[in-house]
């Protein structure tokens, strides 16, 4: 084949999907593999929910265990309750404090006042935004548990002769997509920019990205490889079965009008003319962003572009191809709107992060919340209620506000309006079940398992880590682990000793129904057990820690964009516009879309507007827009750095 062959558009979809993890790719429709590991694996996980213990496996022979040991929703709600009940005092003040500055006339509030229900990522974003947009209103954050910042977790452990950080949830963030603009924000706003580390496009965690697939890793094809070593790749590994007929997809037969969204799995087989391409490669890649099942995962809202592409042309290829050749480019309105607004703002530390793949902070992805939560408290404007339950929220027609009740001494407060930054499923219950299109989002958990070695020289390829698809035979895979990351090549400079970090995630949806996982040594036994065979690592690591994120990944299953679209009518409806949702359960479950969807609420507050935060689903989503693409985009910016640096040395004397 010419090695100047370009690049086939599904082709590129696929490796953007895998290199760029907001995967703005194609979908192709699937059934499952009817080889037999997979078969194993839903016998395995049975479709009758096994509600008692299942012995999680440590090799081919055993199988996961589950015990009824009391489900661990309830142990915590326990623990909450009783925290929430400690902190009785604080609360009745603070509702009394509150009481006070209604003036108590229906309908009329001397000052506004902004109840925020979460502590995560997302509400401390909500409040940091409202620091700075509404100064003078007064903020309070309710979070059930008595740690702010949700997922992004750090923490440093002692080793001999130094201390390592590991990372419990997400561990780095991507500088170059719309939705990173209003991190960066942030980070100027808090002072954060040298703290930051960063992992450029160079690096061998930007280039080398591998699949495990049937029994080794494979490397992705990528910048920085020869054409003829890729094509070699893809032409020799089963990974890649049906690469070839995916070529054709431009000639195969656009969707139905009428079909509103189908499965990830169904769109990608359907375009690629196969079920191969779905069930080795885009499964791995959904694995590593939703941990999720892409026979259930949405092709309408998780593939997007290419959705909307077979919408207008027919076809992912034509769409696409059109679009260059007549040097136009489709972009999401809210996307547009943003890099317009935004784009500037964050203009001198985004020249910076050009080249960069992705970046956390020398004291991990934790420093972010932290430094957030600080300047918050320095704020005498916003008030923290750690370890406070709510139980009830409701519209209260005499105040035309937001009534909160709580859990442990069921005091109320009002407010002129509240964000919520919680799961969709959890709001709906508190709201009495008025919002139920909110209700149907579910989550995965995932078990992280955190592992040193103090070998620095223990990995024998380098890169940010492998994943694994859903067809991996079940011998290779009987741990359910969904993927492997490569800490101490993604990002460097955390630790202070030398060695070798790796964190193995397991579960997702392969642990969908059950209400018990294995504890903390077996999840560490599993993992070196998954280390053991896929990387032949033998030695016992150093350190090792185990958590299980419950619930951590919201999955946007078929009908998610038009259950949204509802659920902003119920929303509205309920809460008579006082009420709005943000968080990783509605508009993208990164980090980034999360500050993103808080500050746009607080932006249309600010405006006098009464958002749901769910606006993005109704009326006109995309734009045919004649504007730089993001590469054309960058390239100018840094033509104009090269220029400015050019005529600053022209005027040294
Ligand atoms: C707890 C496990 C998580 C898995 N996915 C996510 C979490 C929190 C969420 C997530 N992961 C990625 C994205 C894409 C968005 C983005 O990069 O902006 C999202 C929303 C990509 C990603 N996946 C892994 C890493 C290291 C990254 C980069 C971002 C990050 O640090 O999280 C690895 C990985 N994540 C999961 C698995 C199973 C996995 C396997 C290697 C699940």
């Amino acid at each position: 084949m010419p090695s100047n062959l370009p690049e086939h558009a599904l082709v590129t979809l696929l490796k953007q999907c895998y290199i760029s993890p907001v995967c703005q790719a194609s979908r192709f429709g699937s059934r499952r593999l009817p080889n037999s590991s997979t078969r194993a694996l839903h016998t395995a996980r049975s479709t009758t929910r096994p509600r008692h213990r299942r012995t999680v496996g440590l090799g081919n022979k055993q199988k996961c265990s589950y015990s009824s040991i009391g489900s661990a929703d309830e142990l915590q709600s326990r623990s909450q309750a009783n925290a929430a009940s400690l902190n009785f005092d604080v609360d009745s003040k603070s509702s009394l404090l509150f009481a006070g500055q209604h003036d108590g006339h229906a309908g009329e509030q001397k000052e506004t006042r902004i109840a925020i229900i979460g502590g995560g990522i997302t509400g401390l974003t909500a409040a940091h935004y409202i620091t700075r947009e509404l100064p003078n209103a007064k903020v309070t954050i309710y979070e059930a548990g008595n740690k702010l910042g949700g997922w992004l977790q750090s923490e440093y452990v002692d080793v001999a002769d130094g201390k390592v950080l590991f990372e419990k949830g997400p561990r780095t963030l991507r500088p170059n997509t719309e939705a990173s603009l209003v991190t960066l924000d942030m980070i100027q706003n808090l002072g954060l920019k040298d703290e930051m580390l960063v992992s450029w496009n160079s690096s061998p965690a930007a280039r080398n990205r591998f699949i495990y697939y049937p029994d080794h890793l494979v490397r992705m094809p990528g910048p920085g490889q020869k054409i003829s070593d890729m094509l070699w790749t893809v032409m020799t590994e089963p990974v890649f079965k049906g690469a070839f007929m995916s070529l054709f997809e431009y000639k195969r037969p656009g969707r139905p009008k009428e079909m509103e969204d189908e499965s990830v799995a169904s769109f990608i087989s359907r375009r690629a003319g196969g079920p191969h391409i779905a069930n080795n490669l885009i499964s791995a890649v959904f694995h590593g962003i939703y941990a999720g099942d892409i026979d259930k995962l949405s092709a309408r809202s998780l593939l997007a572009k290419p959705w909307h592409f077979e919408g207008v042309a027919g076809s992912i290829g034509e769409g696409f191809f059109d679009a260059r050749k007549n040097g136009y480019n489709w972009v999401a309105t809210r996307d547009y709107e943003l890099r317009n607004e935004l784009g500037p703002k964050v203009q001198e530390i985004g020249k910076d992060l050009i080249s960069a793949s992705v970046f956390s902070f020398k004291e991990g992805i934790g420093a972010f919340p932290t430094a957030l939560e600080k300047s918050l408290r320095a704020n005498p404007n916003v008030h923290f209620r750690t370890n406070d339950r709510i139980t009830s929220l409701e519209y209260d027609i005499e105040s035309n506000g937001i009534k909160i009740t709580n859990a442990s001494n069921h005091t109320t407060a009002n407010y002129t309006r509240a964000i919520s930054t919680i799961s969709g499923s959890h709001l709906s219950t508190l709201a009495s079940d008025k919002i139920p299109s909110l209700s149907s989002t579910p989550s995965v958990t995932v078990m992280v398992v955190n592992l040193y070695y103090s070998d620095a020289t223990i990995l024998s390829e380098q890169g940010f880590g492998y994943l694994i698809p859903r067809s991996i035979p079940y011998d290779q895979n009987p741990e359910c682990a969904l993927g492997v990351v490569f800490d101490s090549d993604a990002i460097q400079g955390q630790d202070t000793v030398p060695g070798t970090k790796v964190t193995v995630m397991m579960g997702g949806h392969w642990w969908d129904g059950f209400d018990a996982y294995p504890d903390e040594e077996e999840g560490a036994a599993m993992a070196i057990s998954v280390l053991k065979r896929h990387l032949k690592i033998d030695a016992p690591p150093t350190v090792t820690r185990v958590s299980l994120a419950k619930n951590c990944i919201p999955q946007y299953t078929v009908g998610h964009e038009s259950r949204m679209k509802k659920g902003h009518e119920e929303v509205k409806e309920v809460f008579k516009g006082k009420l709005a949702v943000a968080g990783n359960s509605f508009t993208g479950v990164g980090m980034n879309d999360c500050v993103r969807a808080a500050r746009d609420v607080v932006l249309q507050i600010k405006k006098g507007e009464s958002p749901t935060g769910l606006e993005g689903f109704l009326g006109q989503q995309w734009r045919k827009v004649q504007v730089p693409t993001r590469a054309e985009m960058m390239r100018k910016i840094k033509e104009r750095v090269e220029r400015e640096g050019r005529m600053k040395n022209n005027n040294r004397p």
